[in-house]
């Protein structure tokens, strides 16, 4: 294992056992790989039960993996070493409601170490950060979730961790507050923090990370660059097309991606390959094509693939 990886996984497996006997079993994490280097923000995508929040909770030492290893800075998760250089914010984080913000902060950063005017200062300057300077005074119980996610976020960043894993920090938050918390992470990641974030919000991976890995059902569907698995897709072209219906246009032996009729037109998706001959087929009909474009492939479009081919194979869930 490489010690200089902030985050190495290896044929990380869990498999759950439920019920009174504990003989069922839901199989959340299959054989997953993950690395990453110093300074990378990765994304961690997948729908609802993929296992995105289980390999978190295995890095973070809340639960134990069935097979397979995972290290952080080359340290096993209980390692006190590596967890003082992490910061994590939970999925739903659930802080002590009767302190206040401000006292919660200070609660973190002294169990991190921290102390005396250096950890009064700092606690000050995190609370500016998630805008939360104004309402540090009060409990948290009269927050609301979107605070809640924000002090959260303060109480993870106030040692100055070199690696931040974030469990979906923006849910629960307004658009003006994702905005925040995502120009907050672009901060942290020009300071060359190295940021784990799993979502499902696929605009907020677009914006923030560099690398992505797609879960769906405990596997891992895809990995890589987000430039690189675009790139890697083939590339399609949007036709609009009118005077030939849909079923004419079916019926002239050229594969579509995808089609819609929105009253009198037809908006198809074709391989780029396939838009030559369509093209000429289609004006014999006599159709009219009114607009003709590079399909943008967004990385929406990639997981919804992505997803819709690991449907197709087998996926994890209750094996018993
Ligand atoms: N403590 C648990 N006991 C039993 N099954 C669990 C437990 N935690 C998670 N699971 C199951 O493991 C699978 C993966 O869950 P996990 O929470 O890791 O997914 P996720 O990708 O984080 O989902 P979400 O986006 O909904 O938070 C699901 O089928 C879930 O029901």
């Amino acid at each position: 294992m490489d010690s200089s990886a902030p985050i190495e996984i290896r044929n990380l497996s869990k498999t759950y056992r439920l019920g009174f006997l504990m003989n069922r079993q839901v199989r959340a994490l299959q054989s997953l790989d993950l690395t990453l280097m110093p300074g990378q923000v990765y994304g961690l995508l997948g729908p609802n039960g993929a296992g995105k929040s289980t390999t978190i909770k295995i890095l973070m030492n809340l639960v134990r993996a069935s097979a397979g290893e995972a290290r952080l800075f080359g340290l096993t998760p209980d390692d006190k070493e590596a967890r003082r250089r992490v910061g994590y914010v939970p999925e739903n984080p659930a802080p002590y409601e009767y302190l206040t913000g401000r006292e919660f902060v200070t609660l973190s950063g002294r169990l991190a170490g921290m102390s005396g005017k250096e950890l009064d200062d700092r606690v000050s300057q995190v609370l500016g950060m998630v805008q939360m300077e104004r309402a540090a005074g009060l409990q948290i119980r009269r927050y609301s979730k979107g605070m809640v996610q924000r002090v959260a976020l303060a109480q993870a960043l106030v040692s100055r961790p070199s690696l931040l894993i974030l469990d979906e920090p923006t849910s629960g938050l307004d658009p003006v507050g994702r905005r925040q918390i995502r120009d907050l992470i672009l901060e942290e990641r020009e300071r060359g923090t190295t940021i784990l974030f799993c979502t499902h919000i696929i605009p907020d991976v677009e914006a923030l990370c560099e690398r992505v890995a797609v879960l769906v059902g405990g596997r891992r569907v895809r990995e890589g660059s987000v430039a690189e698995l675009l790139s890697s897709e083939t590339t399609q072209v949007e036709l609009t097309v009118e005077g030939l219906p849909l079923e004419r246009i079916q019926s002239l032996g050229v594969p579509l991606e995808s089609a819609q009729t929105l009253e009198s037109r037809v908006m198809l998706r074709i391989r780029e390959s396939e838009s030559q001959p369509l093209l000429k087929k289609l004006l014999e009909a006599g159709a009219r094509v009114t607009k003709l474009q590079p399909a943008r492939f967004s990385l929406e479009d990639l997981f919804l693939r992505a997803l819709e081919e690991a449907r197709q194979g087998p996926v994890g869930g209750e094996i018993s």
